[in-house]
């Protein structure tokens, strides 16, 4: 099969699909693989660095998206790049496609196969391709509010920490997953006072375990959130429910009774937000105000670490994109949970949570595959 990795356009995204070790995994195991000029400049890695790994180096994104069989990217494909997808080729990718029915309709349209990194199953109940993209940005969604906290970025100037005679600030963290397990690490790093909202027991029980007595849980009720959302200089949105558009959590309403200048993080934003005042930003314009509180919304917080980023990304994406390479479509009829990853074949949508999300009706996987 013949992989195609082109640069990514995304504002200030600066990952790229394949790393040189993982295109020479693909050329070890007979594939070959074309990569545009530069799609690696954001890691340090040059042209001459996938030339030796055994791939070729083409001008242009249009040179990949017309010879490769399978497309391997970071994130959803702008609009630019549904026009070049088609038929009898694969998309490997983030796509986020529940709230994004413009981006859906252009992967409908092009015929195109696409299995969606954020969907992809493990044994466990876990999401093996999202998780290391997860806890970057719940890593850094502590480092963008600390931040944003700060007086000459809109914030309420407060230092999460404290100091010795003032108390830290105070950081709600809706949703326990990975996003909120991370977050909470770096909250309780910097000396705060973490409060992890979530609406499993099971998980509560975990994080408290892990956390040994650090942070305090709290089972998710419209109480609760109004509870500690009221309090907070920070809240970090993290929920998920796998595939669907994100619960609108906190409500506008909500916002008049937070402290002005305190600081909303909705790491959840590429599933369209937990916060109802929540829009995309991008790395270059992250913030906004309303009614007094600021918003951070970045839609690929990853980017901005592209190195650990991308590394993260591809020790978790190879082993299934070698699959796909290797036996075709096959690959999905054989693993039940690369399968859960289609969302998209020949022109229908394969994902329920992603149809239910978006009014539309969907077919199961294996039936769209033997259509
Ligand atoms: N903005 C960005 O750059 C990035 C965004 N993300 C997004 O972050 C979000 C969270 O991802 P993960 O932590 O990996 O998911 P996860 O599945 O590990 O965790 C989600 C958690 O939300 C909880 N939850 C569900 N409904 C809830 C409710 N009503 N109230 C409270 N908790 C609730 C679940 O029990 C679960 O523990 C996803 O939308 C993901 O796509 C992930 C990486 C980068
Ligand atoms: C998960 C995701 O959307 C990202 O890494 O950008
Ligand atoms: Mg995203």
């Amino acid at each position: 099969m013949r992989i195609g990795c082109p640069r990514e356009i995304k504002n200030h995204e600066y990952r790229v699909g394949l790393t040189p070790a993982a295109a020479r995994e693909y050329v070890s195991h007979g594939h070959s693989v074309v990569v545009e000029t530069g799609a690696g400049a954001g890691i340090g890695a040059g042209d001459e660095d996938y030339v030796a790994a055994g791939a070729e180096i083409v001008g242009a994104a249009e040179d990949v998206f017309s010879r490769a069989d399978m497309v391997v990217k970071v994130k959803e494909p702008q609009p630019g790049e549904w026009a070049q997808l088609r038929e009898n080729q694969i998309l490997y990718t983030y796509l986020h496609l529940a709230p994004d029915p413009e981006q859906t309709r252009g992967l409908l349209n092009s015929g195109v196969t696409a299995v969606a990194y954020e969907t992809v199953t493990d044994a466990r109940g876990g999401l093996p391709l999202l998780a290391p993209m997860s806890e970057v940005a719940g890593r850094l969604s502590v480092q963008a509010g600390a931040r944003t906290l700060e007086k000459a970025c809109g914030g309420r100037g407060v230092l999460l920490g404290g100091v010795p005679g003032v108390a830290p600030g105070k950081v709600a963290i809706v949703g326990g997953g990975v996003v909120g397990k991370e977050a909470a690490r770096m909250a309780v790093g910097l000396g705060a006072e973490v409060t992890i909202l979530d609406r499993s027991i099971p998980r509560l029980r975990e994080l408290d375990d892990l956390f040994e007595g650090r942070v305090m849980t709290r089972f998710s009720t419209p109480t609760a959130l109004d509870e500690c959302v009221f309090a907070a200089d920070l809240v970090i949105g993290a929920v998920l429910i796998p595939g669907a558009s994100a619960p609108k959590l906190v409500t506008r309403a909500m916002l008049s009774s937070m402290k002005p200048g305190a600081v909303l993080v909705d790491v959840a934003i590429d599933q369209g937000g937990c916060f109802e005042t929540s829009r995309a930003t991008t790395h270059a314009e992250p913030t906004f105000e309303i009614d007094g509180i600021i918003h951070y919304c970045v839609a690929n917080m990853p980017g901005a670490v592209p190195v650990t980023s991308t590394y993260a990304l591809n020790n978790a994406t190879l082993p299934f994109g070698l699959a796909l390479a290797d036996h075709g479509l096959d690959a999905l009829r054989r693993d039940p949970h690369l399968m859960a990853g289609l969302n998209v074949h020949r022109g229908r949508i394969t994902n329920r949570a992603v149809a239910d999300a978006l009014g539309q009706s969907h077919v199961e996987g294996a039936s769209a595959l033997s259509a």
